[in-house]
């Protein structure tokens, strides 16, 4: 089984690079490191980058995991075609562009567009974002599925995810401590649902709501309590209707708990979405 040692990064094309940028930096709060041939790379964390935007079709997603050794991820290149699922090996100036030594590229059963990296680089330097949103790191996705069991299986079997809980069919995994890396929402096409950026308290994602309304930046869901993770949030809609989300206190998953932790089934309810009331003017979510 592969081991997928953490989400890495989110590539997005856009056909209007500038704007896009504008709203990483000036409305998320992410830092611009690198400027290259239509491509900008941005950080969150201490990590080298954490998201990308290039000059490109606006459904155009890739999502991005790291493994943690060459042999690794020559293994899954062999896992992944053993299973039946064409992976392909990038080329050296493709890794080049993702700043990392190697990575293989695959699609899911949906089609979503997924890398596996081994040695990306880190930066060696302090996140400084381009205003004070308080954000400590990318830390999941929203990655569309067709086929909610289907993919859930995909992922746990193949891929070594583990589910911590469930609202409907959407499930909610887990690879390392954090409650959840990966949230597989059921959709009519594939793509990136929505980029998660943890925040390091309730007054950012309190802050946020604030500003981000003054702005006129659509607000889609929030500010609120997800009873799945525990984690405050706020959602909101980015470039291309893209969606962002701010959250803070997600729930760890250790060692030891998972000794007796069993994965939760929630309805597809408001209540399992946002336990303070707060109902979602996201689509995908609307129950
Ligand atoms: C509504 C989406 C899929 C969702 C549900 C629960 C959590 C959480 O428990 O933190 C999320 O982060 C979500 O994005
Ligand atoms: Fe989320």
């Amino acid at each position: 089984m592969i081991h997928l040692h953490d989400i890495r990064y989110v590539r997005l094309g856009t056909p209007d690079l500038d704007a896009s940028v504008k709203y990483a930096t000036d409305v998320l709060g992410l830092e611009v490191a690198e400027r290259s041939n239509k491509t900008v790379y941005l950080r969150s964390d201490s990590r080298d980058h954490t998201l990308v935007y290039f000059e490109g079709d606006a459904r155009d997603h890739t999502a991005a995991f790291e493994v943690d050794t060459a042999r690794e991820l020559d293994d899954a290149l062999q896992t992944l075609e053993n299973a039946g699922v064409r992976a392909v090996r990038g080329t050296a100036e493709e890794a080049e562009q993702r700043h990392a030594r190697d990575f293989i590229r695959f699609n899911d059963l949906s089609g979503n567009r997924i890398e596996l990296v081994f040695a990306p680089h880190h930066s060696g330097r302090r996140f400084f974002g381009s205003r004070d949103a308080g954000i400590t790191g990318f830390s999941h996705i929203g990655l569309r599925t067709l086929d909610g069991r289907r993919d859930e299986a995909f992922w746990t079997t193949l891929l070594g995810a583990k589910v911590s809980d469930r609202i409907g069919e959407a499930a909610l995994l887990r690879i390392d401590d954090v409650h959840h890396k990966i949230a597989l929402f059921p959709s009519s096409f594939p793509g990136v649902q929505h980029i998660n950026h943890q925040v390091e308290s309730i007054d950012d994602v309190m802050r946020a709501y604030y500003i981000l309304r003054e702005r006129n930046i659509p607000i889609r869901f929030g500010p609120g309590r997800h009873p799945t993770s525990g984690a405050m949030f706020l959602y909101f809609e980015g470039p291309d209707s893209m969606i962002y989300e701010y959250s803070t206190g997600v729930r760890m998953i250790t060692e030891e708990d998972e000794k007796t932790y069993r994965p939760r089934d929630f309805p597809m309810v408001p209540s399992s979405f946002c336990m303070w009331g707060a109902r979602p003017d996201i689509p995908e979510f609307k129950t």
